[in-house]
């Protein structure tokens, strides 16, 4: 895990800056922050719609502090405010790393290249990233997840998307009549599609194998349900902070004619797991 700044460095320690959205603090983001001098900084600007990293989630992606600033306040200045506000946050401010498709101010009409004219200081400009020709964006990244395309995304993002929420209290079905799993209700953070997948679960920092169903129960009450089996082991009323980093999808949500069928399927989905950590170890 990446460091923590529950408070903030000095701003007029800060020499250098990477500027954008950063929802999913992916490859290419990664890519620009390497040009960051170890004085570096991320200014991520909120557009309110990020759901790969939201809210304060993406400072565990970078090892440089991140401050948050809301596109709202920030999007009606022209070029000279716009960098001047950098200024005056930054007093010491060096060098911008943008990438290609940066734009910035009101009507988005001051590109990457017009803050060369503007910063009197270096300005990296990043060529567009590539994976296979196609360009990484987070719009693309959100595409994946939302059709359970686990592998491209976590390809995209350079590691394994994950969510974060809290233990929430199931039908109590689990424990009787299938596997016990750990229910859950995530706020904030894009959902893959309804179906089960190979999973990591994270309880108090220990990280578990586990497998994950997302969707509506259509075999018992119909409800939607978030809920993570840990595998070989046995878990006993698990309460607080719950996190699930996807691997793979494995299959698609059922509507089975019993319970008993169900529990079969879980059965099968449990040992292609433990298959795949088996020979993924
Ligand atoms: C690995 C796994 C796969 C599941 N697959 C399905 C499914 O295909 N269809 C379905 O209706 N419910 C599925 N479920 C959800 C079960 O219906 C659910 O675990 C059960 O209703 C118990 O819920 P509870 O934990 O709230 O008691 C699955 C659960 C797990 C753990
Ligand atoms: N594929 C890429 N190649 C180069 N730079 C990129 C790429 N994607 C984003 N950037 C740069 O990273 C910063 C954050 O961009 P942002 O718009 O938040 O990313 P995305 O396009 O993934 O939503 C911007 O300066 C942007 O120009």
């Amino acid at each position: 895990m990446k460091k923590n700044y529950s408070t903030l460095v000095n701003k007029k320690e800060i020499t250098s800056i990477a500027i954008g959205g950063f929802d999913g603090m992916h490859i290419a983001h990664q890519k620009l922050f390497e040009k960051l001098d170890k004085n570096g900084a991320v200014v991520a600007i909120e557009s309110g719609y990020t759901n790969i990293t939201p809210k304060s989630f993406r400072q565990e992606y970078t090892n440089f502090p991140v401050y948050y600033y809301i596109l709202e306040n920030i999007r009606h200045l022209d070029g000279e405010s716009f960098v001047k506000l950098l200024k005056e946050e930054f007093p010491n401010l060096k060098k911008i790393v943008v990438g290609f498709d940066f734009y910035f101010g009101k009507n988005r009409k001051y590109s990457a290249q017009n803050l060369l004219g503007l910063f009197k200081g270096e300005v990296v400009i990043i060529d567009e990233i590539c994976n296979n020709n196609v360009a990484i964006h987070s719009r693309y990244i959100r595409e994946f997840i939302k059709e359970g395309n686990i592998k491209k995304a976590n390809c995209f993002l350079g590691r394994e998307y994950k969510i974060a929420g809290a233990q929430v209290k199931g039908q109590g079905l689990g424990k009787t009549d299938f596997v016990p799993t750990i229910n859950l209700i995530v706020e904030d953070f894009l959902l893959p599609n309804e179906g089960v997948y190979i999973t990591k679960t994270i309880l108090k920092d220990e990280e578990f194998n586990s497998i994950t169903f997302l969707g509506h129960r259509v075999t018992t009450d119909g409800s939607y349900a978030i809920e993570t089996h840990i595998l070989n082991k046995n878990i006993e009323d698990f309460k607080g902070k719950v996190e699930i980093k996807f691997i793979d999808k494995l299959r698609e949500n059922k509507k089975f004619n019993s319970f008993e069928e169900l529990k079969n399927q879980i059965n099968k989905d449990i040992a292609q797991a433990e298959n795949y950590f088996n020979t993924n170890k």
